[in-house]
């Protein structure tokens, strides 16, 4: 068993901090945040991750797990220190190393003997170079240190389970005895362990984020085209996933994606490769096709009810996928402002992600308390966050508080036969044709 410091308390510290004191191991996190690491020190997780609470809990019970904010003391208590603090996008959209930088010099001040660095943050290719760099330059006393990269692929809303079960471990280290004793740390997950170069290994965080991003804009694309040429993407979706080459995965259409991580990284890609003075066209176009089809809502909209201005939108689900209450990017926050550009007046609900959309959202959105005071007197319901909640409305039954029947489904969750037989003015991503919408129009 090991002793461990997390440093950096978000999604990802969080999360691999307590997992890794499930293990067994003694774990230390760090955060500037005082008021997060007060509550993390009463048990009150501050994010929501099923299962975290719980987890968190129950380690800090055992005595594994405790958190500070006093750096002297996390640096010292351990062997191996994982940085796991936020890269945001900077103006161009390459990964802003500030708070990576600025945690080297907390632990290069505070070294007292040996220690594994390892870089579990998303950072450019070159970024373990600089981290070697930047604790030399603020090293007081010759301590000798590894730098190695363990990128991170968890999900949010299902990171407790991601961490738990990885479908891989990625262990980027120059030096064979740093790899072997990371190696051993990450035994007790069974999984995949790759061990490479630090280079290969940030490469892989962003080339596979890029590469999921690319399979939905790729599926929205063909959803798209499915609607000019009357196929149903769901049925083609299925037709492809069945070969093993494909896969099934991430071939949803619907409003594209959002969250911490894809938009950012995917920007901070065709930066890296713009540094070499490669034009990586594929992922900008990708990154291009997503944005566009976030304000296909828009015009769904339009179609069903012409003019936006004053027409009362409800908007179903804002976090940037179901259970996460995180508002990063997305769609529901463009769409909103897009809204607000027509006029139109918006009214909204999230089960989870209320707190903290009212933030990011324009002042004079309604928030309504349920899905039923939700659809009281709208001229449309739009879908941007496939909560199970959402998936068992009886819109038979809701249909009479709407204003008009109008569902804008982004996420394909409804079954388009079944919502035109309860008389639902239904639009969905690449399941329709626009004859028959603009059939509806004629028929209502
Ligand atoms: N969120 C995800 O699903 C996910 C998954 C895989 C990888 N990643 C990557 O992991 C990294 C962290 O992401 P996140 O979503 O957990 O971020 P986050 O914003 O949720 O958390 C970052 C934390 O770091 C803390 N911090 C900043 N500077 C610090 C310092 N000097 N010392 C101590 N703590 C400091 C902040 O207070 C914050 O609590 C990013 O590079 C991200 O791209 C994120
Ligand atoms: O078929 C699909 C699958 C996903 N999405 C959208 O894509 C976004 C991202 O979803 P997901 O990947 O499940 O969530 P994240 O938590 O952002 O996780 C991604 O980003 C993390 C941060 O880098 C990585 O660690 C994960 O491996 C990677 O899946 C969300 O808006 C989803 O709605 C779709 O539109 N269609």
């Amino acid at each position: 068993m090991f002793n461990v410091t997390v440093i950096g308390t978000g999604y990802v510290g969080l999360v691999s901090g307590t997992v890794f004191a499930d293990k067994g191991n003694s774990v230390i996190c760090l955060d500037i945040d005082e008021e997060k690491i007060n509550r993390l020190l009463r048990g009150d997780v501050p994010i929501y991750e099923p299962g975290l609470q719980e987890l968190v809990i129950r380690n800090m019970s055992s005595g594994r797990l405790d958190f500070t904010t006093d750096a002297k003391r996390a640096v010292q208590s351990s062997d191996i220190i994982f940085i796991a603090v936020g890269t945001p996008s900077a103006e161009d959209g390459s990964a802003d190393l500030r708070y990576v930088q600025a945690v080297c010099r907390d632990i290069a001040q505070n070294m007292d003997r040996h220690k594994i660095i390892v870089n579990k943050s998303t950072v450019p290719v070159g970024t373990a170079d600089k981290v070697k760099l930047w604790i030399e330059e603020h090293l007081e006393k010759d301590v000798p240190f590894d730098v190695v990269s363990c990128p991170e692929f968890l999900r949010e809303g299902s990171a407790v389970r991601d961490s738990l079960n990885p479908d891989r471990i990625v262990i980027g280290g120059a030096n064979p005895e740093a790899v072997k004793v990371l190696n051993k740390l990450h035994e007790p997950f069974d999984a995949p362990i790759i061990e490479t170069d630090p280079r290969s290994a940030e490469m892989i965080k962003y080339a596979s984020n890029a590469f999921l991003a690319t399979k939905i804009s790729f599926i929205n694309e063909i959803s798209n085209i499915c609607e000019k040429v009357d196929a149903d993407v769901t049925m083609v979706a299925q037709g492809i996933g069945l070969d093993k080459r494909i896969g099934s995965h991430f071939l949803k259409a619907g409003v594209g994606y959002g969250g911490s991580c894809f938009p950012k990284d995917t920007n901070a890609l065709i930066q890296i490769a713009e540094d070499v003075d490669h034009d990586f066209e594929l992922l900008k176009s990708v990154v291009k096709i997503n944005s566009q089809q976030r304000l296909k809502v828009i015009e769904k909209l339009q179609q069903q009810l012409g003019r936006l201005e004053d027409k009362v939108i409800g908007i179903l689900g804002l976090a940037f996928k179901p259970n996460t209450d995180d508002m990063r990017e997305a769609p529901s926050v463009d769409v909103i402002h897009n809204l607000k550009e027509y006029n139109s007046k918006i009214k909204v609900y999230d089960p989870v992600a209320m707190a903290m959309a009212r933030r990011v959202l324009p002042a004079d959105v309604v928030y309504c308390d349920g899905i039923e005071e939700l659809l009281q007197g709208v001229d449309a319901a739009v879908l941007l966050t496939e909560w199970e909640d959402f998936k068992t409305i009886n819109w038979g039954l809701m249909k009479d508080k709407m204003h008009r029947p109008v569902v804008i489904d982004g996420r394909n969750v409804f079954d388009p036969e079944e919502m035109r037989a309860m008389g639902i003015q239904y639009s969905s991503f690449g399941r329709q044709n626009s004859q028959q919408i603009l059939q509806e129009l004629v028929n209502s």
